[in-house]
C-alpha cells in the first residue's frame, strides 16, 4: 500500500497538477475575493494637486502672523480660479484644491474673520505645508498597487477606483463539481429507511466554496457502485472535481477504482493527517480531482487544507495555503502521532482548549470550535502555556 505523504508534499503536489485558469478582465465590484492576475499600477497620481486636509483659510506661509483679505473661496470640486497673492487668504474646505500661491492652511479654529479680513486667533500652521496633502501623497501614476496574485479586498477595490480603473484584472471563475457518495446517504430532510444518514458533507461545501470565485455543481448522491460511480465522473466537465466518502480501504470505497476507471490518473492517495488521512488527487483530462474522505470532520479538514488552497492556486493567489497562527495552549497534551493532527478547540480565556473526544464522526464539536490545533506529525508532549499554531475555523 502507498506510503502517506505529508499534508506540505501533498498541497505542493496537488498545486502541481494544473496552473492558474486564464485571466479575464471584470468589473471592480466582481473582483473581490479574487486574485489579480497581473499587476496593477495607479492610471494617476493621487492626489493630482495639492489639496486642504482641513477646514480654514488657504494663506501664504510667509504672511503669518496675517492679516489677510479673503479673495475666494475654493471647495472641493470647486477650485478657486485665481492665484492668492501676498496678504491674501482664500476660504477653504476639506478635499479642496489649493489654489496657486497659497502654501499652508490655517484651521478655522485658529482664525477670526471681520467681513473680508482674516486675522489669526491662535498658534497658526507650525510650518508650510500644514494641513496640505502635497500632490501624490498616497500614489503617483504608474506605481504598482496591487501585485499579481494579490487577493482582491474591499479595500484594494477602493484603491483601483480611485487610481482609475473601473476593471480588474482577475482568473476567470472556477467550474466546480461536488459529488457525495455512499448507499447509506439521503438528501436533507428526507425520510430515513433504517440504516441511512442524512448527507452532509455537500452542504458544508457548498458553503465553504460560497466566498471563492466558482461555479458550484452539485452531482448529489451517488450510490456505492463502480459503474454508476464511473460513468457519474466520466462526464463531468468542470476544472475541479470534489468528492467525499468512500475514499478508504473497505469493500464498498470504489472512488479511486471508479476515477481511474473514468480516465483519471491518481498522484496520490492517503496524506499523514488527521483527520483526512484517505484523501486522494489526480487529473481526469483537463479535470484535478479530489477525493476526501466521507467521515463529516475528515473531509472538512481536507477540503480546509486542500481544496480551498487549490481553488486559490487554479484563480491565481500567490499564497494560496491558508494561514496559521499562534495560540497558547491551555492544558497539557500527550506526544502526537505519526500523522498532522488537527485537533478541535476553542478559546477560552485567551487559550485555546482542545475537545476531549476528537472523532472524525462528530459535527457538533466541530461546529462549536472556534480553531484547529496543528500539531506536527511526532510532535512532543505540550504543556498549558506552550506556543502552538492553529488554523481558524469560519
Ligand atoms: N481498515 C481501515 N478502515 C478505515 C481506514 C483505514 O485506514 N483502514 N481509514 C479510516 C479513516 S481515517 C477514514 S477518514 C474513513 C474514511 O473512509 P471513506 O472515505 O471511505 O468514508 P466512508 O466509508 O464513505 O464514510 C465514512 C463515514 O462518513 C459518513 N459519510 C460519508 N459521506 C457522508 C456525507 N456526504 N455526509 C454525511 N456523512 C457521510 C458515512 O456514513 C460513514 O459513517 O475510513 C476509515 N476506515
Ligand atoms: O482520517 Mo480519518 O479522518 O482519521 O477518521
Amino acid at each position: 500500500m502507498a506510503e502517506m505523504i505529508s499534508v506540505a508534499e501533498a498541497q505542493a503536489r496537488l498545486f502541481a497538477l494544473a496552473a492558474p485558469v486564464a485571466a479575464t478582465q471584470v468589473p471592480l465590484q466582481a473582483a473581490a475575493g479574487r486574485w489579480a492576475a497581473e499587476a496593477v499600477a495607479a492610471l494617476r497620481t493621487q492626489p493630482d494637486r495639492p489639496l486642504s486636509a482641513m477646514d480654514g483659510y488657504a494663506i501664504r506661509f510667509d504672511d503669518l502672523p496675517g492679516p489677510w483679505r479673503l479673495v475666494g473661496e475654493s471647495a472641493a470640486g470647486r477650485p478657486l480660479a485665481r492665484v492668492v497673492q501676498p496678504g491674501e487668504a482664500a476660504r477653504i474646505f476639506t478635499g479642496a484644491a489649493l489654489p496657486d500661491g497659497a502654501d499652508s492652511v490655517l484651521i478655522q479654529e485658529e482664525a477670526q474673520r471681520d467681513g473680508d479680513t482674516v486675522m489669526l486667533d491662535g498658534e497658526g500652521p507650525p510650518h508650510a505645508r500644514a494641513h496640505v496633502r502635497a500632490a501624490g501623497l498616497d500614489f503617483h501614476a504608474g506605481d504598482t498597487l496591487i501585485a499579481p496574485g494579490a487577493r482582491i479586498t474591499p479595500t484594494r477595490i477602493a484603491l483601483a477606483a480611485v487610481a482609475g480603473h473601473s476593471t480588474l484584472p482577475v482568473r476567470r471563475r472556477l467550474r466546480v463539481a461536488i459529488a457525495a457518495t455512499g448507499d447509506e446517504l439521503c438528501a436533507p430532510g428526507e425520510t430515513l429507511a433504517p440504516g441511512q444518514v442524512p448527507e452532509s458533507n455537500g452542504a458544508m461545501l457548498a458553503a465553504m466554496l460560497a466566498p471563492l470565485p466558482v461555479e458550484l455543481t452539485d452531482l448529489g448522491i451517488l450510490p456505492d457502485r463502480r459503474d454508476s460511480l464511473t460513468a457519474a465522473f466520466a462526464a463531468v466537465d468542470a476544472d475541479l472535481l470534489v468528492t467525499t466518502g468512500g475514499a478508504s480501504v473497505g469493500d464498498h470505497d470504489l472512488v479511486r477504482p471508479a476515477l481511474e476507471a473514468a480516465g483519471a490518473a491518481i498522484d496520490f492517495w492517503r496524506v499523514a493527517v488527521r483527520p483526512g488521512k484517505p484523501m486522494m488527487a489526480g487529473r481526469m483530462r483537463d479535470t484535478v480531482v479530489i477525493g476526501l474522505p466521507g467521515n463529516p470532520v475528515s473531509a472538512h479538514v481536507t477540503a480546509l487544507l486542500f481544496v480551498c488552497p487549490m481553488i486559490a492556486h487554479l484563480a491565481g493567489a500567490a499564497d494560496p495555503l491558508t494561514a496559521t497562527r499562534r495560540a497558547t495552549l491551555g492544558h497539557d497534551l500527550p506526544a502526537g502521532g505519526a500523522r498532522t493532527d488537527h485537533l478541535r478547540a476553542v478559546h477560552r480565556d485567551g487559550r485555546v482548549h482542545a475537545a476531549a473526544r476528537q472523532d472524525s464522526s462528530m459535527l457538533r464539536t466541530l461546529a462549536e470550535s472556534d480553531c484547529l490545533i496543528v500539531r506536527p506529525a511526532h510532535a512532543p508532549p505540550a504543556k498549558a502555556g506552550d506556543s502552538v499554531q492553529i488554523l481558524d475555523l469560519g
